[in-house]
């Protein structure tokens, strides 16, 4: 029984220029979703300028949403809109928005992602859901980068569905640092977080749930990524700004 592939392009706050949008969602479209599902993460200001601009099945991902739906939530995006606007992921937890890199935004911390997470799935979307150590936690061996990302999953014992929810295990260290995990780390990673679901959620859940690798991803290392059993595709960052990123999606497909 294969778990279908997954493959997303995380576009961050990126590009500066509207101009550059058609380029890139003509990358997408190029890419054969025949053997994967692709979505894609636009910036908050242009999600709502490609949404309806895919023509080969990938999806549009908000990179972030509230817990409440409309009303006077200055800034936010709610899942409410997404709905309406025909969206059926959006992206949860990255390490940029639980403010892992020091910036100047809010900590959003697992317990209220589940909040979050918890709202997109009563509201019929899916979730995405990213998690992932810093480096000093990664330099203390692999039974400290699973305790720490089964803090980040424990919130979501209850909500861990391979329906509606995909993991995205992102080592903070390896985020737009061009230093990606090896085949190695990653399937060892990847194989104990599943194991943790079996043991601590079920087995089926465990066997069904994707488990995206992010994390300086290219069209250079996913054939290798890709071939570990328990990698079920990428979160891509910056290389999805580029025309390689069709590499990455069929290293997969
Ligand atoms: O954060 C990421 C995707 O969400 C990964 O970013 P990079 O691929 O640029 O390292």
């Amino acid at each position: 029984m294969g778990r279908r592939p997954i493959v997303g392009g995380n576009w961050k706050c990126n590009p500066a220029e509207i101009s550059k949008l058609d380029g890139l969602v003509a990358n997408i479209n190029a890419c054969d979703t025949s053997g994967c599902d692709v979505y894609v993460c636009p910036s908050p200001l242009h999600v709502g300028l490609v949404y309806n601009k895919f023509t080969n099945g990938a999806c549009v991902a908000p990179q972030n949403c509230n817990f409440k739906g409309c009303g006077a939530y200055t800034g936010e995006m709610a899942v409410d809109q997404m709905v309406d606007m025909g969206m059926k992921w959006c992206l949860i937890g990255h390490s940029e928005r639980r403010g892992e890199f020091g910036l100047p935004t809010p900590v959003e911390s697992s317990e209220l992602l589940a909040t979050k997470c918890k709202y997109i799935l009563e509201k019929g979307m899916k979730c995405i859901y990213a998690i992932g150590e810093p480096l000093p936690i990664r330099e203390k061996g692999i039974d400290a980068v699973l305790a720490y990302c089964v803090e980040q999953l424990t919130p979501f014992k209850d909500i861990l569905d391979p329906e509606t929810v995909v993991l995205a295990y992102e080592p903070v260290w390896s985020i737009g640092t061009g230093v990606t995990a090896t085949p190695e780390q990653a399937q060892e990673t990847h194989a104990a977080i599943r194991k943790w679901i079996s043991e601590n959620v079920s087995p089926k859940c465990a066997e069904g749930i994707r488990i995206q690798y992010g994390g300086s991803a290219n069209a250079k290392n996913a054939p290798e990524l890709s071939a570990c059993a328990d990698v079920d595709g990428f979160l891509v960052g910056g290389a999805s700004l580029k025309p390689e990123f069709d590499v990455d999606v069929s290293a997969k497909s």
